[in-house]
C-alpha cells in the first residue's frame, strides 16, 4: 500500500505528466502543496519560459499564510539557478514552506544538489527519493539529454506473427507509396500518443519512399514531433509528405540543398552517421528521439546499443515472406493486449 507521502508524489507525477511535450527542452515537473492532509495547491511546469511547477503550485494556493505550514511534494529536486526564471529553492525558501518531500535529485550540472543544499541550509525537512523510480522515469529524456548528451531514443515496430514488417513490394506510383498496416486502429491511437509525447520521429530513406508516411500525432491530437529523415542522395521526391511543411523537419543528407518547408543536416555518410545524428538533435536541443523504421535504420540502432526504450506491436497477419522484423535479445519489462493486437515494452535502467 502506497504511503500518505507516495499518494501526493502520485499525484505530482500525473501533473508533470499532462505538460511534458509542451515544457521542453526543460523538464515538465509537478508539484503538490498539502496542509493539514488536504491539497491546497498544484502546478506543473509551464510551455518552455513560462514558470516552473513549483511556482504554478505556490501561486495556486488561496491563502498563502497556510504555506508556512504546509509540505510539498514535487517530482525533481528545485532548480537552484537562474535560467528563464528565478531559482524555486529560493522561492521556497521565502515563502516558509517547512517540509519537502522530491522525487529525484536533479543530475543536472547547474542544480545538482543545490536546490537541497539551499533548502537544508534555511533549515527546511527535506526528504529525498519518494517514488523515485516513477520520478526518474517521468524524467528520464531530461536527465539522458544531459548526462549523456544526447536524445532519449526509442525504437518501435509493428511485426505480424511471423515476424514481418512488410510484405515483398515495389512501389511505381505516389498512390501505391503507404505503409503496410500490421497493426490494428487502437494500436495506432496509441503509436501516435506516444509520438505527442516525444520530441522528433525518425525514419530510414526506403521507409519514407515506400510508406510516404506523414509521422503527425493525428489520431490521438497534442503536437506532432519534429520529423527527422535520412536521405543522402535526396531520393524521396518533394511531393511526398515530409515536405508539406506541415510540422518542422530535418533532412540528414550529404547533398547541398534548400527548401523552404524543410531544413537539411549535411553529415558525412563515409563515417557511422548515427553518432552525427544524435549531436545535431543534441544542438537542436532535441532530448527524445522515436525511431519508426525501417528494418535497417532499427538494426543500426539495435547493433550499436543506441536504445533506451523499445515498442513492439505485433498483429494478427502472418505474410511468410517479406521484410523481416528487427530482433531484440532482451525479454519485454511488461507485454499487453491492445484489442486483438499485443504490446511488448522494452525499457532499460537510465
Ligand atoms: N511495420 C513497421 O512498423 C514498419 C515497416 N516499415 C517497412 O520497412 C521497409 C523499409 O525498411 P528498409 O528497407 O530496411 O529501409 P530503411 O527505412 O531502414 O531505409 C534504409 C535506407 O536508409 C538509409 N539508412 C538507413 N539507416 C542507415 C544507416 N545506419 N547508415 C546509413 N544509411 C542508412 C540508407 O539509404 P541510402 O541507400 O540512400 O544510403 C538505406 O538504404 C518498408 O517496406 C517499410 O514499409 C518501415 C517502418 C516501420
Ligand atoms: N505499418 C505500420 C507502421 N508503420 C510506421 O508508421 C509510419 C506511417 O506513419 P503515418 O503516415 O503517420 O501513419 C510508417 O512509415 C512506418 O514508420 N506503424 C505501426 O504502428 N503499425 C503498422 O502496421
Ligand atoms: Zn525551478
Amino acid at each position: 500500500m502506497l504511503s500518505s507521502h507516495e499518494i501526493f508524489m502520485q499525484r505530482a507525477v500525473s501533473l508533470a505528466k499532462k505538460g511534458t511535450r509542451l515544457a521542453y527542452p526543460n523538464p515538465c515537473v509537478g508539484a503538490v502543496i498539502v496542509c493539514d492532509g488536504k491539497i491546497i495547491g498544484e502546478g506543473y511546469t509551464s510551455a518552455y519560459g513560462g514558470s516552473h511547477a513549483e511556482v504554478n503550485a505556490i501561486n495556486s494556493v488561496a491563502d498563502e499564510s497556510l504555506l508556512s505550514k504546509a509540505t510539498l511534494y514535487v517530482t525533481l529536486e528545485p532548480c537552484a539557478h537562474y535560467g528563464k526564471t528565478p531559482p524555486c529553492a529560493n522561492l521556497i525558501e521565502a515563502k516558509n514552506i517547512p517540509k519537502i518531500y522530491i522525487g529525484c535529485v536533479d543530475t543536472f550540472a547547474a542544480v545538482a544538489g543545490k536546490g537541497i543544499e539551499i533548502l537544508l541550509k534555511a533549515g527546511r525537512e527535506v526528504h529525498v527519493g519518494i517514488l523515485e523510480e516513477e520520478c526518474i522515469d517521468l524524467h528520464k529524456r531530461f536527465f539522458t539529454y544531459h548526462n549523456k548528451k544526447r536524445p532519449y531514443v526509442l525504437i518501435k515496430w509493428a511485426e505480424t506473427q511471423d515476424g514481418f514488417i512488410d510484405k515483398e513490394r515495389e512501389i511505381n506510383s505516389l498512390e501505391e507509396a503507404k505503409p503496410t498496416w500490421i497493426s490494428n486502429e487502437l494500436s495506432k491511437q496509441r503509436v501516435h500518443q506516444i509520438r505527442a509525447i516525444e520530441h522528433a520521429i525518425l525514419v530510414g530513406t526506403n521507409t519514407a519512399l515506400k510508406d510516404n508516411p506523414t509521422l503527425t500525432t493525428r489520431s490521438y491530437g497534442g503536437v506532432s514531433p519534429v520529423r527527422i529523415l535520412i536521405d543522402k542522395n535526396l531520393r524521396v521526391p518533394k511531393t511526398y509528405h515530409l515536405y508539406n511543411g506541415e510540422v518542422r523537419t530535418i533532412i540528414f543528407t550529404e547533398q547541398e540543398a534548400s527548401n523552404e518547408a524543410v531544413q537539411f543536416a549535411k553529415i558525412d555518410f563515409s563515417k557511422n552517421i548515427l553518432p552525427q545524428i544524435m549531436e545535431v538533435l543534441y544542438q537542436e536541443k532535441i532530448q527524445s528521439v522515436l525511431v519508426e523504421g525501417g528494418k535497417q535504420l532499427l538494426d543500426s540502432f539495435i547493433e550499436q546499443d543506441l536504445w533506451d526504450e523499445a515498442f513492439v506491436f505485433v498483429g494478427n497477419d502472418k505474410f511468410e515472406k517479406g521484410v523481416k522484423a528487427p530482433v531484440l535479445e532482451v525479454k519485454p519489462n511488461e507485454t499487453y493486449a491492445l484489442g486483438t493486437n499485443t504490446v511488448k515494452h522494452y525499457t532499460k535502467e537510465i
